[in-house]
């Protein structure tokens, strides 16, 4: 089957992969999908495992060494026929077979990702190698979930996928945007040189159930700011913008992108935008009017702007958000109650 490489007219032949044990042609071997998710016990990774699961053909294997993820996330798989966690650290190599990989694994809130900077290259790039090296070996198809963050301080906007960004590659960020653009060079290169099946997608803010309540980006330090009776602490100076999409849609998009025939990348993201002050504004009127707005220092090379062009994905995969912003907070705002054990709303 030949493929065509996104950002050029080169044709590229993906290799057959090799025959898998003959058991897989079993009639007695019930799956036909055997799928793998890296980072599968994280926000999005379990989000994913749970739409990959309702479909009775799917085999799904997780591999997380659990940083910023939890089994918790997982717990009603867990003991499940058709479902297998394994602790494991992609910086080292996995030997499983499998027909598709979802490469989730990297911590994405910006206070994990800086905690541990050269943990995060390291995941980005050696896990990037590990995980192609085992598409390569059992010709499996291998999405990544990069990341708006390619992008940088976009001087264009919004940020269509021709866009080449505008990094600092020795700023406090570049593991994380300089790690996930190093892990699209090598997603391309062994397209390119080994013919291995890639889908690259470039997610923007997501946001919804099971974030980590102290995960440290915005949507859910504000949540659980006004249920905790916390001011919202807006970073200097508010007028940066996000674009915010719920969880449900970007499953959706990752599922499309890996079962079409494009290469991407593709953005994947809800084109609203909004500033964070706008944010925080939203979050007090839906969540609780009484609460206050602190303005607190930022953090280094913060982006300002950001707001995904998806003419591509409504092109090529028929995609696009059905859940605003004022839909999604009261989703979000009913799991963070019930975890943090404050009363539901009247
Ligand atoms: N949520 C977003 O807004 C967003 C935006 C852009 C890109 N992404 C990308 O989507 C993916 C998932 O993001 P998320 O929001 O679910 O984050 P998350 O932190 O909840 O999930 C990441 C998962 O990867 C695991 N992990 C981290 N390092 C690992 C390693 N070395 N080996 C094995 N497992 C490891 C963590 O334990 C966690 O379960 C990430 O690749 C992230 O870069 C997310
Ligand atoms: O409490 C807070 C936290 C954050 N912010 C601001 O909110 C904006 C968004 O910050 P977040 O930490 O949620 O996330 P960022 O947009 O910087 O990065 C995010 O988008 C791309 C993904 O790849 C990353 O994984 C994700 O964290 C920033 O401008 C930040 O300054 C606040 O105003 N208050």
């Amino acid at each position: 089957m030949a493929t065509e490489a996104a950002n050029g007219n080169n044709h590229v032949v993906t290799k057959k992969p090799p025959t898998p044990s003959p058991l897989r042609n079993s009639k007695f071997f019930q799956s036909n999908m055997r799928i793998l998710v890296t980072g599968g016990a994280g926000f999005i990774g379990s989000h994913l495992v749970d739409k990959l699961m309702e479909n009775e053909k799917n085999e799904v294997i997780v591999a997380d060494n659990f940083f910023t993820g939890s089994k918790d996330n997982l717990r009603k798989w867990i003991g499940h026929p058709r479902f297998e966690l394994i602790r494991h650290d992609i910086t080292e190599p996995l030997l499983v077979e499998v027909d598709q990989i979802y490469h989730l694994a990297c911590p994405a809130s910006p206070i994990f990702y800086k905690h541990n900077p050269v943990k995060t290259i390291k995941t980005n790039v050696m896990g990037t190698m590990n995980m192609l090296g085992l598409a390569k070996r059992v010709g499996a198809r291998i999405l990544l979930t990069s990341t708006s963050e390619v992008y940088g301080d976009p001087l264009e906007h919004p940020q269509t996928e021709e866009y080449w960004g505008n990094v600092n590659p020795i700023g406090v960020r570049s593991c994380y945007d300089e790690g996930k653009r190093v892990a699209e060079t090598l997603m391309f290169d062994y397209h390119r040189q080994h013919g291995i099946e890639i889908r690259i997608a470039r997610i923007f803010n997501t946001y919804g159930p099971r974030m980590n309540i102290d995960d440290g980006r915005v949507v859910s330090n504000f949540i659980a700011q006004a249920l905790r009776g916390e001011p919202l602490t807006v970073q200097a100076p508010g007028t940066q913008t996000r674009s915010f999409c719920y969880v449900s849609d970007m499953v959706d998009g990752l599922i499309r992108l890996m079962e079409g025939e494009n290469t991407g990348p593709i953005n994947l993201g809800n084109p609203g935008e909004f500033t964070m002050t706008e944010l925080a504004e939203v979050v007090k009127e839906l969540i609780e009017p009484s609460i206050s707005i602190k303005i607190v220092e930022n953090t280094p090379d913060d982006p300002r702007q950001r707001k995904p062009n998806i003419a591509k994905a409504k092109q090529l995969l028929g995609w696009e958000p059905k859940i605003t912003l004022r839909q999604g907070l009261p989703l979000m705002e009913e799991d963070f109650k019930q975890r943090l054990g404050v009363s539901k709303k009247a």
